[in-house]
C-alpha cells in the first residue's frame, strides 16, 4: 500500500521500532526467512502497528478501561470482544482519537500507530483519521451521491491526484463497483442498508488508512449482506489492518486472526490468536464468556 508519510507528525511506517531495517533484529529476521517468497515471509513476521501501553479511559469519574496494554499486528484482522458496556467501543476510539470529541471522556497512558503516540502533543487527530479509517455500526452514508461519499475525505482533507480514478479504486476494492458504476451520481441513501455499509468502507479507504477501524460493522445487516462484509473483511486485512468490535463470537471466530477479549469493569482478560482464544483459553473467566456461562 502506498503511504505517502506526508503527516509530518506521525511518520513512521508500522513498527520500525522494532524492525529497523538496521537493527539487529532485521538482521536476524532476514537470514530466518532467507529463501521464502514474499507471502511465506509476511506470514512469518507479525509487526506491530499499533500498541497501547496501560491505557485508561474514563468518561468523568467512571472509568471505562482499565490499563489496557496490547500489541495488534499489521494486516490481521483483530477482534474485540466482551459483554456489553465493557469498553470495546472506547478502546476503538481511542486508537483516533475520536474520544477527544467527547467531553467527559479522559485518556490516560499511551496509544502508538507505529512509533508514535498519538496522544502526543504534536499530533493532528484530522492527520491521525487520515491514517486510521473508521466504519461504525449503522451505516451513516451523507446525503450526496455515491461518487462524492467516496470522495467526500479526498476533499476536505485536500488529497490530490485524480479523483475519480480513486473513487474507481475504492469502490472495487470496497466489493460495491459493479453494483453502481452506472450510477454514481445518485444518492448513496438509495442503496440498500448492505450497499450503503460497503459505500461507508470505500469512504474509509479513499484516502488509503493503514488500519481501518469497524465498530460492529454488520449488526445492522440481514445475513447475506453480513456474510458479503465478512468476506470484504478478509480481503481487506491483506492491504490494511482491520480492528472489529463485534458482538458476535461466530464472526470473530469466523474473521479474525487474533481476538481481544474484554470483561465487565473495562479489563482486557485475554489477548491471543482466535483460535487459541476460542479452543484453549488461558482464563476461565474467557472460557465462561465463549461458552456462554455469562455475558
Ligand atoms: N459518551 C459517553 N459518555 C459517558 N459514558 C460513556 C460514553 N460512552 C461509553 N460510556 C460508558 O463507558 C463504558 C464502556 O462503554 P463502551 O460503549 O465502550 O462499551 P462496549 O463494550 O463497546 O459496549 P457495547 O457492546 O454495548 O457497545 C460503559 O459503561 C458506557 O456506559
Amino acid at each position: 500500500m502506498s503511504n505517502e508519510n506526508t503527516d509530518a507528525e506521525v511518520v513512521s511506517s508500522p513498527s520500525e521500532r522494532s524492525k529497523d531495517p538496521t537493527s539487529d533484529d532485521m538482521l536476524v529476521e532476514t537470514n530466518v526467512t532467507a529463501g521464502l517468497d514474499e507471502s511465506d515471509r509476511s506470514r512469518r513476521v507479525d509487526r506491530t502497528i499499533v500498541e497501547a501501553r496501560n491505557v485508561n479511559v474514563w468518561y468523568d469519574d467512571d472509568q471505562a478501561l482499565r490499563d489496557i496494554s496490547m500489541e495488534i499486528p499489521e494486516h490481521k484482522v483483530t477482534a474485540m470482544i466482551g459483554p456489553s458496556g465493557c469498553g470495546k467501543s472506547t478502546f476503538l476510539r481511542c486508537i483516533n482519537r475520536m474520544n477527544d470529541l467527547i467531553d467527559a471522556a479522559r485518556v490516560e497512558g499511551e496509544l502508538y500507530l507505529g512509533d508514535k503516540n498519538v496522544y502526543d502533543a504534536d499530533v493532528d487527530p484530522v492527520a491521525l483519521r487520515r491514517r486510521v479509517g473508521m466504519v461504525f455500526q449503522k451505516p451513516n452514508p451523507f446525503p450526496k451521491s455515491i461518487r462524492d461519499n467516496v470522495a467526500y475525505g479526498l476533499k476536505i482533507q485536500d488529497v490530490g491526484g485524480d479523483h475519480d480514478e480513486i473513487v474507481e479504486r475504492s469502490l472495487k476494492r470496497a466489493a460495491l463497483w459493479d453494483e453502481v458504476k452506472d450510477r454514481l451520481d445518485e444518492s448513496g441513501l438509495e442503496l440498500s442498508g448492505g450497499q450503503q455499509q460497503r459505500l461507508c468502507i470505500a469512504r474509509a479507504i479513499a484516502t488509503d488508512p493503514e488500519v481501518l477501524l469497524m465498530d460492529e460493522p454488520a449488526s445492522a445487516l440481514d445475513p447475506v449482506a453480513t456474510s458479503q462484509i465478512e468476506d470484504l473483511i478478509d480481503e481487506l486485512s491483506e492491504e490494511y489492518t482491520v480492528i472489529i468490535v463485534t458482538h458476535n463470537m461466530q464472526q470473530a471466530a469466523r474473521i479474525s486472526d487474533k481476538t481481544a477479549v474484554f470483561l465487565t469493569g473495562g479489563e482486557l482478560v485475554e489477548f491471543d490468536d482466535t483460535q487459541k482464544i476460542f479452543e484453549n483459553p488461558e482464563s476461565q473467566r474467557v472460557e465462561d464468556y465463549i461458552t456462554g456461562k455469562f455475558g
